[in-house]
């Protein structure tokens, strides 16, 4: 199974402490948007969900600094004197000094000090001059009121110089603390900022509201008030948005801008709120955009955004089944171990995980990528193993119903994940809601519904094989074919609605009378007159949603058989589709299928060729894989009998 020999996963190495060497099957991926990074590309990952998108710009960012250099930087907000709506912020190359707490020399209308001293001399030379002129009775008094008058004229013009010229350039309520410039953002080291795309503020920044008694407080200066986004924190680094199926339109096109103008301003975002009066100027935002997503996220994107993306890359969702991939899903659950802290695995458990690892992706000589889903069900593998101690630790209450934490406690007892907690796990569906489904309907359902294999033939019935919900599991329709004498003839589908099925009923009804009709079937001849005949074919006890192709050839065969009235066998279950020359095609859910047919007890299971080497388990079954429909009809009809039946009427 793996390259090497263990018996526990405590005998192997340590996972690599960089997360780069952490992301598994990826290879190419890592290495395009490495290369993308340092080229400074724009990049979209797309992929199945927990396939490690998020992880792999994760591992990016912890390797950043190695692109070359870096300046460092500093965001100030400062007041625009001649428009406070209109606040101006500056990045700074360098590091932030404390010199920027002073407060600044602001360029405001106060009078010059040597003007007041000047006016205030030729004041005093005039009143000289004026004191000299006037009679010696008046000179007391003269001498008091000229004192006066250049006391109150100085006092006001002391008064003005401190106050009056920034009171005529701003608001009453700012003081000059108000007008002290403000660190938004400091980066020491290039940035990777991650944003989701709904998020619009935290993407785009935002001016906050100014409301009367609120958080700022009333009065509070634009400048103050702006909260820098993720987009400019971003400069100079990577801007990571993930979740691109939720990004509003708009916010598109403000990336776009940005991406262009290497720029974008900050503007109030609340319309009722008294922020959005206020614009900042285009602060620089010169970044390497990363977005990431489903697959069918990407037609949420509009065509010019997606353009500008360099790189779209598609990160896998399977890999092959090698004895390296094997050591890698290995590896993988070592390192699920140690980053989660979880018990160690047994080598057999090591082994079902790799089991699981095909079923998941639908095939023996693949192992799934979707490891999120993977690593899930091996911490709750691990969460069951320690339920013991969770038994113990209900047990650990007296019959008074007092918890004693001593009572049963046993340190030294080792808890190993094992190949039975993997397998209970995915057994019983816990790590998906769609499997839950399935598995509660079919428990439920599976006691009305009547299949039962058997060794006697009945004519126009056949078993066929579905798969319930994506990713779902396995279950057994029986599929009943009745032909009924009409004039007004056609072929009428039961039970089943999905557009895929209802295609493969037509063609399936089409080759079942052209081969009827030209007799070339190792069957007795019979003549029909098919334009007189009413085909009915029902899905018996089929409510849940089933759709696609899979059942062509089930139905072909009862078709003919209720054509030529000749009995099929009934101790087997079949699945494939069918071109329209009889080949037998390939289909979806093979694993899953032949697990319905054994829980079913059917002893035989036919399956396309092509699907041959998806088989995972085949022990308890006898699984026939068929190329045509010619190979198909020995397998289900009782040729010998038919043959004997024929003879005697002859002879008769
Ligand atoms: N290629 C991988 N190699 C190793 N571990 C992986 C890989 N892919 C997923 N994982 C595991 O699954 C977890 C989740 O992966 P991640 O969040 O990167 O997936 P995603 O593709 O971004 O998913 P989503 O589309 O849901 O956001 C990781 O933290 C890691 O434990």
């Amino acid at each position: 199974m793996f390259s090497i020999k263990f018996k526990t996963t405590e005998e192997l190495p340590e996972p690599s402490p960089r997360l780069i060497d952490q992301v598994i099957g990826q290879d190419e991926a890592v290495k395009i948007i490495l290369s993308a990074v340092k080229n400074k590309r724009n990049v979209i990952l797309l992929g199945d969900p927990g396939v490690g998108k998020s992880m792999i710009v994760k591992a990016v960012g912890e390797i950043l600094q190695d692109f070359g250099d870096f300046t460092p930087y500093y965001v100030i907000a400062k007041p625009n004197l001649k428009n406070m709506e209109r606040p101006i912020v500056e990045v700074i190359d360098g590091e932030y000094k404390e010199d920027l707490k002073e407060i600044p020399k602001l360029d405001l209308k106060s009078p010059n000090p040597l003007t007041l001293i000047l006016i205030m001399v030729g004041a005093i030379i005039l009143s000289q001059y004026f004191l000299r002129s006037i009679p010696e009775k008046y000179l007391l008094a003269s001498v008091t009121i000229t004192a006066l008058i250049v006391l109150v004229f100085g006092f006001i013009i002391i008064l003005t110089s401190i106050m009056g010229a920034s009171r005529a350039s701003m608001s009453n309520s700012l003081s000059p603390m108000d007008l002290k410039p403000v660190l938004l953002y400091e980066c020491k080291k290039r940035p990777l900022v991650r944003a989701s795309a709904y998020n619009v503020t935290r993407l785009l920044g935002d001016i906050k509201h100014c409301p009367l008694g609120g958080r700022p407080p009333l009065g509070t200066p634009p400048h103050k008030r702006i909260i820098l986004g993720a987009i400019h924190e971003a400069h100079r680094g990577i801007l990571y948005v993930d979740e691109i199926k939720t990004m509003p339109l708009e916010v598109q096109d403000y990336i776009l801008t940005a991406l262009q103008d290497k720029c974008l301003p900050i503007s109030g975002r609340n319309p009722n709120s008294s922020g959005a009066t206020v614009e900042t100027n285009p602060i620089p935002c010169d970044f390497i955009l990363i977005m990431s997503g489903n697959m069918d996220d990407v037609y949420n994107l509009r065509a010019p955004l997606l353009d500008r993306i360099d790189y779209k890359i598609v990160l896998k969702n399977k890999m092959d089944n090698t004895l390296e991939n094997r050591d890698k899903i290995l590896q993988f659950i070592v390192q699920e171990i140690k980053n989660n802290n979880l018990n160690p695995m047994t080598y057999d458990g090591c082994c079902e995980v790799v089991k699981i690892a095909q079923y998941l992706a639908g095939s023996k000589d693949k192992l799934t990528l979707r490891l999120r889903l993977l690593a899930n069900i091996i911490k709750m593998a691990n969460d069951i193993a320690m339920g013991k101690e969770i038994e113990e630790l209900l047990g650990n209450f007296d019959e008074k119903g007092n918890y004693n934490p001593e009572t049963k406690k046993d340190d030294n007892k080792k808890v190993y994940i094992t190949a039975e907690h993997i397998r209970k796990v995915f057994e019983s569906g816990i790590y998906s809601m769609e499997k839950q489904v399935a598995l509660n309907y079919i428990k439920n359902f599976k006691r009305y519904k009547h299949i039962v294999p058997n060794d006697t033939p009945k004519v126009g019935v056949v078993y066929g094989l579905a798969v319930i919900g994506v990713g779902g599991i396995g279950d057994v329709t029986k599929i009943i074919v009745q032909i009924l004498d009409s004039k007004n003839p056609g072929t009428h589908l039961l039970n089943i609605s999905g557009d895929i099925a209802k295609h493969s009923i037509t063609l399936a009804s089409a080759l079942s009378k052209k081969l009827v009709s030209e007799g070339k079937l190792p069957l007795p001849k019979k003549d029909i007159d098919l334009n007189n005949k009413e085909i009915y074919i029902q899905f018996s006890q089929s409510y849940s949603k089933i759709d696609g192709d899979s059942a062509t050839a089930a139905v072909c065969l009862a078709i003919i058989s209720a054509l030529l009235n000749i009995p099929l066998k009934q101790d087997f279950a079949i699945t494939g589709s069918l071109d329209l020359n009889g080949n037998v095609l390939a289909i979806g859910g093979v694993n899953e299928k032949i697990e319905a047919a054994k829980k079913y007890g059917f002893k035989r299971v036919i399956i396309p060729e092509a699907n041959k080497i998806d088989v995972i388990e085949s022990e308890g079954i006898e699984i026939i894989p068929v190329k045509t429909l010619d190979e198909i009809i020995p397998l289900v009809f009782d040729l010998e009998s038919i043959k004997n039946t024929e003879t005697s009427k002859i002879s008769k």
